[in-house]
């Protein structure tokens, strides 16, 4: 079958392209436009998504919601009403806003409002109905909008007001009717079934307990049966009785009961293709809708004798199959088996142990949101990091729909396959009783590897396997502070010279050899750049590291990155040695720094303390060897700095970056076993065999041992920047761990990226009209200078008004691929250090795209920022233009009320808004409808001058009274 097109399924779903094309963004998919193509999962994603607000027979039944919001000016679905019932915005002074805005049915609602359902919710069908005064009321955003109307509508706060007119409502599949744990999928929400084309195919499934037809071909009636009351409601759902059952339960008013035979050849047709209309929740009977659900769904919507069923249905008809509420409760449509029961009431009698269990359970079940969910009782789910509310649904056996339910009911707002953060999987757990564990990506990786029969982090054998390996130093430290430098003379070669802005941007590793008591040792340094935008980073270099070198310039002192840097180090428990730096500078003051860091914890060994401070100078090289000494002393005084050589080897990327001859590069700091030319490793999500291994000093390697930072080619990715890498027994299994932990990083990364909207924040954002979001894509040199330009953006702040997020990221040269994502989704394209391939550029050209390059992460930051600023709606404000008094008032047939003014100041211009004043007091908002000057149309009229003047949509002038004319002028932010 051919593949769907966006369009196509948002004229089925009856939302625009557009909406449809916001709402797979949303979800992640990045479609081109209209008349893509979707992909079988991505439209099941989607059709799971729009379950809750899908409307399959959504043309009427759109038109069908003014029966509680009539007048509305715009029946955007039911997100108004959702921050509008955030907010206690009672319905009535609403109402006296908008006069048209139908408060009537609200208050119907509110009394008939069962009390489970009570008065905070009552007011909600006229809020949302009735707009909010200043509140636009086609405000909502498309992004929005989709994911907003499923809920309200079947929040048990407005019912009554939809409950008569529920024939009407199309959308039945509204979650809160269907979403019931155990209920039959074909009951369910998803209009799936309605529209695959084996449609009438479920009729004849046996398996299917809400498919009529199956219950009817399984279970024949006695011709009698259905006469007798209790019996006849109960054969919900089975859309091949619903012909015969008018007659059956009108067997009361002496109708001969009708049977299949004869019925029209049509109908019958029509009975064949029904089970997928009719299987929807809450048909237009809506008895069976339960709780007395509106707008039970569209079952019935052409089906003869479907309609009369609608006029509301008994409260719990539906859950229960109220016996003998039939004929009595026009039920002659016999659409019983709505509300997603699917019919089990007919079934009653047949069912399982297990089916009463449940049912019992969900009787038993908290109603959050008018969902009612089986408690889980404790039961403990665990979950990964990042997962969606799919994942947890399909853990705990629940509709997604109904999860998303829950969850907007407890204000937050978020799609079926979005991720969410633990918080609120934690919260949404305590509300269901499930305990839910979220896995952290460390314990999920070890459970990948043990999967493996791998273990990451431990060495093997004994004590007698374990000998003495260098330690790694990471040399942190304020900006400028000489950390460069430092490490530059250390290893006599020019590190700086070569960096963009002066600033380190990629963590780079050296080995240093010294001699110390006669024993030549070597000592791992790691260069950690300074800049604040580089913390991510920081806090893994410290992490991988066993000794902290904290240099201090010496006339500087301790500055705020100081602090940050000892405190990284103080979190990964590692010792600190102090450098004092620039102490060849006049301004140099080494004991200030001693003062300074003593009062943060750091007592100088001299002072009576344990941490060693070293007197040095970067650039005479002074003092360097005593650092060393310190470093070396400090390492066998703290730590047993030992590893097993001889085991598979273990380490971590400290750097990665794709390079144009040798592909992926990683700079891997080996922490035990030893690295071989030709082993299969895996690094992060990447994974290769070792082609070549490269030292700091550019020489090649056969080998790498415990504490050896070197380079790692071979990979088929760019690893990630604190990435573990490990030796494996052969590439397939390289493949797979590198495959499962790039799904993983995948969903992980969707987690981070998306940003989640409280119903406050969403009824903020409603009032003041859109919102805005910068998209981006980002494309770097390295792992770690793409992980920290990111980080740097995302403490860009503006104000809430506009957002920025990443939707990709990664290493090498901006590709095809990232400028058609781009195009897609209007994201700009951020390289850092890269630039487009020929290709790519001239696609960029073709579709608009924008590129912006940067080699200095300041300028990238600023530049954004002054982009995201420029995307901030303009400020107005009002600035007078003039004002006229009025003189005379001449009548006029044709005009109304003709004003004779004089101009008291300013110039009147015609259309200009005004306000009427009198005595002061604003009488009317107005404007200039009519300028004359003696018997010409006039465009302006200067002070001084007399001049004639109509208002628009105003007629009660006095003389007296003052027009005063403005103009709303746009204003720079600050
Ligand atoms: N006089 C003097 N200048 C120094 C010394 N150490 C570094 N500098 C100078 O201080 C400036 C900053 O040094 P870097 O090594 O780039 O400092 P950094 O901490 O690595 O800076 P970032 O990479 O920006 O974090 C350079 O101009 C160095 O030449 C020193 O011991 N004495």
């Amino acid at each position: 079958m051919a593949k769907p097109r966006v369009h196509e399924i948002a004229k089925e779903v009856g939302i625009t392209s557009k909406e449809l094309l916001n709402k797979l963004n949303e979800m992640g998919e990045y479609v081109r436009g209209p008349s893509s193509t979707l992909e079988a999962p991505v439209v099941r994603k989607l059709r799971e998504t729009l379950g809750t607000t899908d409307k399959p027979e959504a043309a009427p039944a759109a038109d069908a919601r003014p029966a509680a919001t009539p007048g509305a000016p715009k029946p955007t679905p039911a997100q108004p009403a959702s921050p509008a019932a955030a907010k206690p915005t009672p319905a009535a002074p609403a109402a006296s806003v908008t006069p048209a805005a139908p408060t009537a049915p609200a208050a119907p609602a509110a009394q008939t409002t069962p009390a489970t359902q009570s008065s905070p919710s009552a007011p909600r069908p006229g809020a949302a109905s009735a707009p909010k005064p200043g509140v636009k009321p086609a405000a909502p955003k498309p992004p929005v909008r989709p994911s907003t109307p499923p809920a309200r509508p079947s929040t048990p706060s407005a019912p009554s007001a939809e409950r008569h007119a529920p024939a009407q409502r199309g959308d039945g599949g509204t979650p809160s009717q269907s979403p019931r744990p155990g209920a039959p999928r074909a009951g369910g929400p998803t209009p799936g079934p309605a529209r695959r084309p084996s449609g009438p195919r479920p009729g004849n499934n046996p398996f299917a307990p809400a498919q009529g037809m199956g219950t009817q071909q399984r279970r024949p009636r006695p011709e009698g049966g259905a006469g007798a009351p209790g019996a006849a409601p109960r054969r919900d759902g089975a859309p091949g009785e619903r012909m015969p059952r008018p007659g059956g339960t009108g067997g009361a008013s002496g109708m001969p009961r009708p049977n299949p035979a004869m019925m029209p050849k049509q109908q019958s047709a029509q009975i064949g293709a029904a089970p997928a209309r009719g299987g929807r929740p809450g048909g237009p009977g809506g008895p069976g809708g339960g709780r007395g659900r509106p707008g039970g769904g569209g079952g019935g919507g052409g089906r003869p004798g479907g309609a009369p069923g609608g006029v509301g249905g008994p409260p719990m008809g539906g859950f229960a199959g109220r016996p003998g509420g039939g004929g009595g409760r026009g039920r002659p449509g016999g659409t019983q088996g709505a509300f997603g029961r699917g019919g089990a009431g007919g079934r009653r009698g047949r069912k399982s142990k297990k089916q009463r269990r449940q049912e019992f359970d969900q009787m038993e079940a908290p109603a959050i949101g008018g969902v009612r969910l089986r408690k889980g009782g404790g039961q403990t789910v665990r979950l990964r990091r990042g997962a969606s509310l799919s994942d947890l649904a399909e853990k705990i056996g629940v509709d997604a729909a109904s999860l998303v339910q829950v969850l907007f009911h407890l204000g937050e707002m978020v799609t079926a396959t979005q991720s969410v953060s633990d918080d609120t999987l934690e919260v949404l757990g305590a509300e269901l009783e499930y305990n839910i564990e979220v896995v952290s990506p460390e314990d999920e990786d070890r459970e990948l590897l043990e999967s493996f029969d791998l273990e990451f982090g431990e060495d093997l054998g004994d004590e007698d396997d374990l000998a003495a390996r260098p330690p790694v130093v990471t040399v942190m430290g304020h900006v400028d502070h000489g950390k460069t430098r430092l490490l530059d003379t250390l290893r006599k070669s020019n590190v700086a010279g070569g960096e963009a802005g002066g600033i380190t941007q990629a963590i780079g590793a050296y080995q240093v050899q010294t001699t110390i008591d006669g024993v030549d040792r070597g000592i791992t340094f790691i260069d950690t750049p300074g800049h604040e935008a580089f913390t991510a980073m920081r806090a893994r270099g410290a992490k991988s590291t066993d000794i902290a070198v904290l240099v201090v310039a010496a006339d500087d002192g301790v500055m705020p990155q100081t602090i940050e840097a000892l405190n990284h180090a103080k979190a990964a428990g590692i010792p600190v040695v102090v450098a004092v730096n620039k102490i060849d500078k006049e301004a140099a003051d080494p004991v200030r720094v001693r003062g300074e860091l003593s009062e943060f914890g750091l007592i100088p060994e001299e002072y009576g303390g344990d941490t060693q401070f070293v007197d040095v100078s970067a650039l005479t090289g002074e003092g360097l060897d005593r650092l060393l000494e310190a470093v070396v002393l400090t390492a066998d005084a703290a730590l047993d700095l030992r590893a097993n050589p001889d085991m598979p080897a273990q380490g971590v990327a400290i750097e990665a970056h794709l390079d144009k001859g040798r592909g992926p590069v990683a700079t891997v700091l080996i922490h035990r076993g030893t690295l071989r030319i030709g082993e299969s490793i895996v690094a992060g999500s990447a994974y290769g065999r070792v082609r070549a291994l490269i030292n700091d000093k550019g020489e090649n390697l056969t080998e790498a041992p415990p504490s050896m930072p070197v380079q790692v080619l071979g990979l088929t990715a760019v690893p990630g920047a604190g990435d573990n890498v490990l030796v494996v027994d052969d590439d397939r299994m390289a493949r797979q761990i590198a495959d499962k932990r790039g799904s993983r990083m995948r969903a992980a990364a969707q987690a981070v990226g998306s940003r989640r909207k409280t119903l406050d924040q969403l009824f903020e954002q409603l009032e003041r009209g859109e919102t805005q979001e910068l998209l981006l894509i980002l494309k770097g040199d390295g792992a770690g200078s793409v992980e920290a330009l990111e980080d740097a953006l995302s403490k860009i702040d503006v104000g809430e008004e506009v957002s920025l997020r990443v939707i990709d990221r990664g290493v090498g040269a901006i590709t095809e691929t990232n400028v058609s994502l781009a195009a897609a989704s209007k994201a700009v394209i951020i390289g850092f250090n890269v630039r487009p391939t020929v290709h790519a550029q001239q696609m960029a050209d073709r579709e608009n795209v924008d590129m912006r390059f940067y080699s200095v992460i300041y300028s990238a930051i600023d530049e954004i920022e002054a982009a995201l600023k420029g995307m901030l709606k303009p400020i107005y404000a009002e600035e007078t233009r003039g004002r006229m008094e009025i003189r005379e008032i001449f009548r006029s047939s044709k005009f109304g009320n003709i004003a004779g003014c004089m101009v008291l100041d300013g110039t009147i211009r015609r259309n200009q808004k005004g306000r009427l004043l009198r005595d002061g007091v604003v009488i009317s908002e107005t404007s200039i409808a009519s300028l004359r000057r003696e018997k010409d149309d006039a465009t302006e009229v200067r002070e001084g001058f007399e001049c004639g003047m109509t208002l628009s949509n105003f007629n009660d002038i006095r003389i007296g009274d003052i027009v005063e004319t403005y103009e709303m002028v746009e204003r720079e932010r600050s």
